[in-house]
């Protein structure tokens, strides 16, 4: 029988992203990427976040955080607010740890019911974003695409959030196709892990207007991680300050890239949809 067969499940939302909340704590499971690709046929959702028994002594729960394709991905802010929440109401907590394939995150409950991820500190060398060849200024690096001389889209600006980011700074950002566009640059050969990209738009000193495509997943109404690799690589460049709010198609979310230790704090809402379970025949093309 497949692994998620029969399970419980939540379909919840962080600001628009589509996220599935599966809680397996009560053992360890191998979930196969099919399982995973037969779910988003049935539930669409942008992430799955799977909560499996903690590892780490102080931490709620181990994480694993899968993309409508089946890859994984070390880090989602918008899904842990939403596993966050579920925790929260089942341990009366107010805050909680989770460990990723990419670290510990802290989340803990903000005023107005919104809730604050500790995404860590950004990384920001090339080998850490990870790209495929050295540069020396993740600023903005030399990537472009359309005509030589007249490119449609150029000069990224790159940070990993425990998953790699390319933003590129535009005018407008209704004025792409990122359907297009995005599946080109996610697959860009500069990128050996692939990318998340967003398109970035300086409203003013403490407004970013953000779209997304991400990696494993396609158009987002929201990424959270891709919100906060935005205000950092705006921050970097002077563009705005280092706490800011980013307009994303499904809502808003604030960052703050904290001078005290680096990290970069994300807040904003979570959405219950509805509660289901994985039904068995879903998974009999997926064996
Ligand atoms: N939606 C997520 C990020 C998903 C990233 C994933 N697409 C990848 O890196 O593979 C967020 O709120 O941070």
């Amino acid at each position: 029988m497949a692994a998620l067969a029969d399970r419980p499940f939540f379909k919840m939302n962080g600001a628009g992203n589509a996220i599935v909340v599966v809680d397996l704590r009560a053992e360890r499971v191998q979930i196969p990427a099919s399982e995973v690709r037969a779910v988003a046929a049935r539930v669409p959702f942008d992430q799955m976040m799977v909560l499996l028994p903690a590892r780490t002594p102080g931490t709620d729960a181990s994480v694993r955080i899968f993309n409508q394709d089946g890859s994984e991905s070390g880090a989602c802010g918008n899904g842990t607010r939403c596993i966050a929440d579920v925790l929260f109401a089942e341990t009366g907590k107010d805050a909680l740890l989770f460990e990723t394939r990419a670290g510990l995150l802290p989340a803990t409950r903000a005023e107005g019911g919104l809730i604050t991820v500790d995404m860590g500190p950004p990384r920001l060398k090339w080998d850490e974003i990870p790209l495929a060849e050295p540069f020396a200024d993740t600023r903005a690096i030399e990537l472009q695409i359309g005509p030589i001389d007249a490119p449609i889209l150029h000069s990224p600006a790159v940070v990993n959030m425990g998953n790699p980011h390319a933003i590129f700074w535009v005018e407008d950002v209704a004025a792409y196709d990122l359907s297009r566009i995005g599946p080109l640059l996610e697959n860009h050969p500069i990128f050996p892990e692939r990318a998340n990209i967003s398109l970035a738009q300086v409203i003013d000193r403490g407004h970013i207007r953000l779209r997304v495509w991400e990696r494993g997943t396609g158009l987002t109404l929201a990424c959270g991680s891709a919100a906060c690799a935005a205000v950092v690589a705006a921050a970097r460049t002077r563009r705005t300050g280092r706490a800011a709010t980013v307009t994303l198609p499904g809502g808003d979310l604030h960052i703050d890239w904290r001078e005290r230790d680096d990290h970069v704090l994300m807040t904003g809402p979570v959405e219950h949809e509805f509660a289901g379970r994985f039904e068995p025949h879903w998974f009999e093309a997926a064996a």
